[in-house]
């Protein structure tokens, strides 16, 4: 868990120069620094322009001293791995363009989702209209479908780190907290019972794994045990859809040790007049067992059983990314 850095550690943009440089690699100084758009625990995201072809983008700058610190090295290699194994899929991620570095500094130069976060959408309008919160689940399931099928777990999805891009398409952030599966690995089945030593190793992962996840959205499984499956994405999914149609995420405390009560113990609940169809599919994802949720049984790249539930009725999941999403009103 991290502390939001104050805004004060946000990077001081370098200095900007005039020369163009070769073509081949980028600097720091063929870009245009603007605004923070946002603050990740070690690093922070600028709005920059590219002043040889004038194109936004969204810089991530990471300090290296910051990072050797902080033991981040990790973390970091996962995200650009896995912003690389995103970056041929056309929509519903942020893109990675390229990468530098100078002595101080990691530079990642990505895609600049213009309509910014999810959440403050969410928050606005109190609620989303049940066709709004329908498009922009089935978005989420594609997105997870990609992501799964090339064994990446997120781990720490939320709305704070779902954006929306220049026409309001979904587009996931923040690789930060991802797990790489090892390509051989099967799906992940429920553990085996023999004991063999890959076991051992594996409990030992897990006792080293630094925690990941946000309070609120954080699946049971990886609480309890350490344990981060494709469903613990799942379990996110359920939080999204239904504070997307609620407002709120299901399970809120005072502070974290509270929330986590809460979530081992399965205690939420849903507010009057909360529409059935979304309240068997989020009953079909919040499920304590990992093993029992909708879509864990799925074999290949989709999850059909969450695809055909009623609450999707009328979703074409083939044409979902070429249309233009419904607008988002205040919920009247
Ligand atoms: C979730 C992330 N926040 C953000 N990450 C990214 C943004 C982004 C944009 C706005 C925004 C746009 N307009 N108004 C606000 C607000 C927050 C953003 C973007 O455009 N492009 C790539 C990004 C991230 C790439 C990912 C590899 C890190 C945190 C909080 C971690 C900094």
């Amino acid at each position: 868990r991290c502390r939001r850095a104050p805004a004060a550690a946000a990077l001081s943009p370098p200095p900007v120069s005039t020369t163009i440089p070769n073509k081949s690699k980028r600097t720091a100084q063929d870009y245009i620094f603007g605004k923070v758009i946002g603050d990740g625990c070690y690093s922070t995201v600028f709005l920059a322009k590219d002043i040889h072809t004038g194109k936004e983008y969204a810089i991530k700058v990471c300090e290296k001293r910051h990072i050797i610190k902080e033991k981040k090295g990790e973390y970091i290699k996962r995200e650009k791995e896995a912003l690389n194994m995103l970056s041929n899929v056309p929509k519903g991620f942020v893109r990675l363009y390229c990468t530098f570095q100078d002595a101080e500094r990691l530079y990642f130069v990505l895609s600049y989702a213009k309509n910014g976060e999810l959440l403050p959408y969410i928050n606005k309008v109190g609620s989303f209209e049940l066709d709004v919160a329908k498009y922009y689940a089935a978005e989420l399931v594609l997105a997870l479908e990609k992501m799964h099928s090339k064994g990446i777990i997120h781990r720490d999805l939320k709305p704070e780190n779902i954006l929306l891009d220049e026409n309001m398409h979904l587009q996931i952030a923040d690789f930060g907290t991802v797990k790489i599966l090892d390509p051989e690995v099967i799906r992940t089945i429920p553990e085996a019972n023999i004991e063999d030593n890959s076991q051992s190793t594996e409990r030992e992962r897990r006792r080293n794994m630094s925690f990941v996840g946000t309070a609120q959205y954080v699946s049971p499984e990886l609480l309890r045990h350490r344990e981060d499956t494709r469903a613990s994405d799942l379990w996110a999914l359920g939080c999204i859809i239904y504070q997307m149609i609620s407002g709120l995420p299901p399970f809120r405390g005072p502070n974290e040790f509270l929330t986590f009560q809460k979530i081992l113990k399965l205690d939420y609940e849903f507010p009057e007049g909360f529409p059935a169809d979304a309240k068997d599919l989020v009953e079909k994802l919040l499920i304590l067992d990992h093993t029992k949720r909708l879509g864990v049984e799925d074999k290949g790249e989709t999850y059909e059983s969450i695809r055909k539930h009623p609450f999707f009725n009328g979703i074409d999941w083939d044409t979902v990314l070429e249309q233009s999403p419904p607008t988002i009103n205040p919920y009247l």
